[in-house]
């Protein structure tokens, strides 16, 4: 008898206590699981309410059960879901019960979605857009996330492969049924003016890379600026919680602080620093050392300053707007107007001029995304891979003179990298990294 997948299973819903809790179970055993627990199978992908009932031990509750018959269902693989009220006794009766049945056992994270992948249900470009869809925090990272899910990256790389692997038969044929072992001129040709227009394709593919990393993972925008200056308190306002520690005392941040913002769809992350400055204390000199250094990595510093005033702000190419605080004040202490005019003039207390701060700073995240909507490569591995790729067609046109067999070859490890950016080949040593990072349950 071949030897069966365990059957596995997961609460697939929130944390309880929550309204309806759904615990999904997929493998060979399910019918077996349904028939247990239920008394009989559900109508095959019809929502049917159902007494679970684990033997010796009683009612567990009053649930929804589904059966999604196998090839039929999300993993491919026969599913149940129980849909049961979602109290932390009623998920663990129905857990109990199931994990007396032999050969079932809890999932690990990504484990449904690993075995859809292997069922073919999905590539590996569509199962990172599943995870992305789960962890989207902004309607554009879901619409990203959406249409990687939905193939849009894989269904192209599909097609590139294709596409390689043709110009490559194409030699290969060349090189079997010529006598000299040279490809004649009338199948080279044309086999190379397809890798051309197809390295173009993928390089423009690449060149909106950038921006669909950061949709992933959010536009940073670091606040920098002397002690005191109001970093954090502006950092919390932003925030709109008192996700920092704000004081009257110069270094009172140390460690960076990030925060999520959602600005008009747009995911930025706020990064609070220590203030910059010449510092005694050896912990408030490595805060200063780490708040340079994520100022510098930033796409945009905020420089935050009391009054005006000329301290020179960081070195480096970063974007950086000057932002005067606690206007508030400006009145009282008469505080001169002289220097350098600042971009914005706010008061993070009151919280006059922060709207037009935050209408700025959607306006740049705006101008870095551009429409972004066709944007396919949204992780740094397409992106390595698809480098990867263009590099071995590129030499493979270049290299066309020196022999046949070198031009397939090349072809070879373009077809090798977009392999792999499908799962096609070599998935092992990536499935793990890629799947770990799931959530149980999915
Ligand atoms: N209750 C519930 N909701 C859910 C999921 C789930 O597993 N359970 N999903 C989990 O991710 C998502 C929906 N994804 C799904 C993907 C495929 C199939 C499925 O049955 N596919 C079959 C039949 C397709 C069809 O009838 O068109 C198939 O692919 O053969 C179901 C859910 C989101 N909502
Ligand atoms: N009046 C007034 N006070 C402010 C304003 N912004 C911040 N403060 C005060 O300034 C002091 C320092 O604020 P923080 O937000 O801790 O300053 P910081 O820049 O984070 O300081 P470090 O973390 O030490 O670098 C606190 O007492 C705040 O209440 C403002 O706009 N107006
Ligand atoms: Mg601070």
């Amino acid at each position: 008898m071949p030897l069966q997948p365990p059957t596995i299973y997961a609460l697939a819903s929130g944390r309880p206590p929550a309204a309806i809790a759904i615990v999904r179970v997929s493998g060979p055993q399910v019918p077996q699981v349904l028939e247990r627990l239920c008394g009989r199978l559900p109508q095959p992908r019809t929502a049917t309410l159902v007494t679970l009932t684990s033997p010796g031990t009683g009612p567990i509750d009053q649930a929804v059960a589904l059966w999604f018959p196998a090839p039929h269902s999300a993993t491919g693989e026969d599913v149940a879901e129980f849909q049961l009220h979602g109290g932390r006794a009623v998920i663990a009766a129905l857990f109990a019960a199931l994990e007396k049945i032999d050969g079932l056992r809890p999932a690990e994270p990504g484990e449904f979605t690993r075995r859809a992948f292997e069922n073919g249900k999905l590539d590996l470009t569509e199962a990172e857009g599943l995870d992305d869809l789960i962890h989207a925090d902004t309607d554009r990272q879901r619409r990203q996330a959406l249409r990687h899910l939905q193939g849009l990256l894989g269904h192209r790389a599909e097609s590139w492969r294709a596409q390689i692997i043709e110009a490559m038969a194409l030699i290969e044929a060349g090189i079997d049924f010529s006598d000299e072992g040279d490809v004649s001129t009338e199948l080279m040709a044309p086999a190379l003016a397809r890798v051309a227009s197809l390295r173009t394709e993928i390089e423009e593919t690449l060149a909106a890379s950038a921006q669909s990393e950061r949709l992933r993972e959010g536009l940073q925008v670091a606040i920098a600026g002397p002690p005191n200056a109001g970093k954090s308190t502006l950092l919390n306002r932003l925030a709109r919680r008192e996700a920092a520690i704000v004081s009257p005392h110069a270094g009172t941040t140390r460690d960076i602080i990030e925060v999520h913002l959602d600005l008009d769809g747009y995911p930025v992350t706020l990064i609070d620093t220590a203030g910059l400055r010449d510092a005694s204390d050896p912990v408030e000199q490595e805060g200063v050392r780490r708040a340079r250094a994520r100022a510098e990595a930033a796409d945009l510093v905020l420089w935050l300053d009391e009054a005006e005033s000329n301290a020179t702000p960081l070195a480096g190419e970063v974007p950086l707007w000057r932002v005067r605080n606690k206007i508030d004040l400006a009145g009282k202490v008469g505080a001169s107007t002289g220097g350098s005019d600042p971009a914005f003039a706010i008061s993070a207390v009151t919280g006059e001029g922060v709207d037009q701060l935050v209408a700025a700073l959607v306006g740049f995240a705006s101008d870095y995304f551009g429409g972004g909507e066709a944007a396919l490569v949204s992780r740094a591995r397409h992106r390595v891979l698809l480098t990867e790729t263009v590099a071995a067609l590129k030499r493979a046109e270049d290299r066309a003179g020196q022999g046949d067999e070198i031009v397939a070859e090349e072809l070879r490890i373009a077809i090798h990298a977009v392999g792999r950016l499908l799962g096609r080949v070599d998935v092992e040593e990536i499935l793990d990294s890629i799947f770990r990072e799931f959530c149980i349950g999915k």
